[in-house]
């Protein structure tokens, strides 16, 4: 196909499979890099996608340790306790100009996305998606909610088209905005008051309805002081809780669903980056600090706390 591009997917779970088997079967050559045990599960089977929206999709693209091509294209798709470690596995050699799109929760890794590699251009991005990776390669996606949203600046305006017309390609919704706090905030606003509420009932959105009715529009509040104090003047708590509002009560959140597992989780990236953002802007945020209270002192032992890593920026 014209416009063929060469993709690296970094992180082969429930985000990484899902653009691994779309952006693949959109007929671009893909090369997934993962954990030495990611890759060796990985061998032979490849990867398969169930998908409402996408339909059943399997590939085998190319499986690494470490990359080892330039490419077009780099998806950023691991959980933030993982990101120094996956980032080892990636020589910038090969990142020449390349558009670095990171898709994890939160915003403190943008810029130790860019002090890792200045030669590439890193395009701030949120994904709205629920992929969970049931086995090695097997992926389901559930809801049809597939959207990219990219920032595209003076400075990422190529590579954000560049990355846009990939994930098009394969069937995402892209949406662009001018500011990159907006794309990261936005997102922000309404998952971090989703997460950390799903995780305090470890329950879905049903679930803290029912139990703790009030909790998800107290932290929309707070997250929304956080964020306008950040960059994100319109953050704007009645759109938000409209959001939530409309969401099933089926709904559940990465964060649950990784406590639940007992996986490494991102309760730190979405949190306690929130919380030291607070902090540093010098507003009080009752129910965020008291919901973090709430969870650190759990006895529940589903419950995993990885410690920030050195050289976050927050
Ligand atoms: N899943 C979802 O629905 C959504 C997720 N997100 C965000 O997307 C990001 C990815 O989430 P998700 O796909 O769920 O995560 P998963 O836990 O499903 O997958 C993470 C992947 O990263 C790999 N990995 C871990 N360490 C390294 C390393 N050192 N080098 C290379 N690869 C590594 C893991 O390898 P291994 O195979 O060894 O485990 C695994 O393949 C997160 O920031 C999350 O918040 C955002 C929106 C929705
Ligand atoms: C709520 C959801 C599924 C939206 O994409 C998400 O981002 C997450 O759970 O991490």
């Amino acid at each position: 196909m014209s416009g063929c591009r060469r993709v690296g997917i970094l992180g082969a779970g429930g985000i990484g499979g899902l653009l691994a088997t779309t952006v693949q079967a959109a007929g671009h050559e893909v090369v997934v890099v993962t954990t030495t045990t990611g890759a060796a599960a990985l061998a032979g089977s490849g990867f398969s996608l169930h998908s409402a929206r996408f339909g059943v999709l399997r590939a085998s693209p190319a499986v690494v340790t470490s990359l080892d091509r330039h490419v077009d294209v780099l998806f950023v798709a691991v959980k933030a306790p993982s990101l120094s470690a996956a980032l080892d596995s990636v020589a910038s050699r090969w990142l020449h100009g390349t558009a670095v799109v990171p898709l994890l929760n939160g915003v403190d890794h943008v810029d130790r996305l860019r002090h890792w590699v200045p030669g590439a251009v890193t395009v701030p991005a949120t994904i709205k998606a629920e992929a969970t990776r049931h086995a090695p390669g097997s992926v389901l996606h559930n809801g049809s909610s597939a959207l990219v949203e990219l920032a595209r600046t003076p400075w990422t305006a190529a590579a954000a088209d560049t990355a846009g017309a990939v994930l098009t390609s394969a069937g995402f919704e892209v949406g662009y905005h001018t500011a990159e706090a907006v794309v990261l905030w936005r997102k922000l606003t309404f998952l971090a008051p989703l997460a950390l509420a799903t995780t305090v009932v470890l329950g879905d959105l049903g679930t803290v309805r029912a139990e703790r009715s009030g909790l998800l529009d107290l932290l929309v509040d707070d997250v929304c002081a956080i964020a306008r104090a950040h960059g994100h003047a319109d953050a704007d708590p009645t759109a938000v809780r409209q959001t939530l509002a409309s969401l099933p009560p089926t709904t559940r959140s990465s964060l649950l669903r990784d406590v639940e597992a007992g996986r490494v989780n991102e309760l730190d990236a979405i949190g306690g980056a929130l919380t030291r953002l607070a902090k540093r802007a010098d507003i009080a945020v009752p129910t965020l600090t008291a919901v973090m209270a709430e969870l650190e002192q759990r006895s529940d032992k589903r419950l995993v706390y990885p410690q920030q890593e050195p050289g976050g920026t927050i």
